[in-house]
Formats: C-alpha cells, sequence, structure tokens
C-alpha cells in the first residue's frame, strides 16, 4: 500500500473519551494538526504497527484512521491502541509512531459488542503480522531513538 511504513510523532490530545470508558480499549488520539499533516490519500481504516510515549519501550499497536462510522464523527480522528498496560494516562506526551501494514477498512456495527470484538481480532492479528521478521525489524528503527520534542511527520 502507498504511504506505508509511515512514521509519524505528534501530541496525545483528548478525545471522546470513549476508548477507555465504552470499549475497554483506549486510543491515544493525536492532534488536528497531526492529523492534517497525513497525507491526503491514505486510506482510512486500521493498521498495525509500532508506537512509543516519549522516551519510552516500542511497543506493538493498531492504528485506526478515519471518521468511526459507528459513532459517526464529524472530524477524521488518528488514534492508537497500544498493546501494552501503562501505569497512567500520558495525555500531552510525544507519541512516535510506525505505520506498517493495512488489516481493513472502518466499518460500522449493529452492537457496542460486536465492534469490541473488532477490534479485539485487529489486535490478534496485529500480534502475528508484528512477530514477522520483516516487520520486527522496524522495532529497531533509528527514528524511535531520536531525540523527542520535534513533533514533526516525514
Ligand atoms: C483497532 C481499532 C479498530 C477500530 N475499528 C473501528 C471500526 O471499524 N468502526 C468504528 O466506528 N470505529 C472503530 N474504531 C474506533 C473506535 O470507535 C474509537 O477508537 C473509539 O470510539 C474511541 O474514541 P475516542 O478516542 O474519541 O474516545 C477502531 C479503533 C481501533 C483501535
Ligand atoms: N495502551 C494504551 N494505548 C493507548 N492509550 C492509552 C493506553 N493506556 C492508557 N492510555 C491513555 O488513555 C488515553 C485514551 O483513552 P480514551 O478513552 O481513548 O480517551 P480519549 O477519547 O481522550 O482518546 C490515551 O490518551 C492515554 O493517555
Ligand atoms: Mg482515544
Amino acid at each position: 500500500m502507498r504511504h506505508l511504513p509511515y512514521f509519524c510523532r505528534g501530541e496525545v490530545v483528548k478525545g471522546f473519551g470513549r476508548g477507555s470508558k465504552e470499549l475497554g480499549i483506549p486510543t491515544a488520539n493525536f492532534s488536528e494538526q497531526v492529523v492534517e499533516s497525513f497525507p491526503s490519500d491514505i486510506s482510512t481504516g486500521i493498521y498495525y504497527g509500532w508506537a512509543c510515549v516519549g522516551n519510552g519501550d516500542v511497543h506493538k499497536m493498531v492504528l485506526s484512521i478515519g471518521w468511526n462510522p459507528f459513532y459517526k464523527n464529524i472530524k477524521k480522528s488518528v488514534e492508537t491502541h497500544i498493546i501494552h498496560t501503562f501505569k497512567d494516562d500520558f495525555y500531552g506526551e510525544i507519541l512516535s509512531i510506525v505505520i506498517i501494514g493495512y488489516i481493513r477498512s472502518e466499518k460500522n456495527f449493529s452492537s457496542l459488542e460486536a465492534l469490541i470484538s473488532a477490534i479485539q481480532e485487529d489486535i490478534e492479528e496485529a500480534k502475528r503480522q508484528l512477530d514477522l521478521p520483516e516487520h520486527r525489524k522496524l522495532k529497531d528503527d533509528k527514528f524511535f531513538h531520536l531525540p523527542e520534542g520535534k513533533p514533526v511527520t516525514h
């Protein structure tokens, strides 16, 4: 797919607060400025890749780009669920990600449970894909070791 792998860094901002509360799956949302900096022709949908908060460890992640049709958002969002348990929230911190592969398009669902189980399947698919040697190597990319504080995309 075009644009992949895509490296991106930006501040974590507040969303609608649904991820943790309604879905039990928190997503770190990028600011509008970062969302607008994405290539306009990048497909909306669900992706997998690697992510790190500040200078922390690099973890597996799943990412959603789009309008969340289940919730009919008006603004496009780019949200990362990091496959790791954090002790605290990290609003205001710099999140660095590399988007590696596409999983599926965004969908509407007939129930919250159906949305949650689709996301859980995405997480399992991401875990499997990211164990492949060609995907694992991006975990060690120098991008993750550059000094933070430059919320610049490239
Ligand atoms: C892996 C993954 C897959 C998702 N798939 C869909 C989807 O197919 N349809 C949809 O409406 N929202 C989807 N979402 C987005 C959730 O609806 C969204 O993360 C949730 O509403 C939390 O939003 P918030 O950060 O504003 O609280 C997905 C999110 C993730 C992390
Ligand atoms: N594993 C995780 N992945 C993503 N965000 C996490 C994780 N653990 C804790 N968080 C925190 O939860 C927040 C996201 O929760 P969420 O309910 O989606 O709220 P919001 O709607 O404000 O994005 C993130 O901004 C981050 O501070
Ligand atoms: Mg969120």
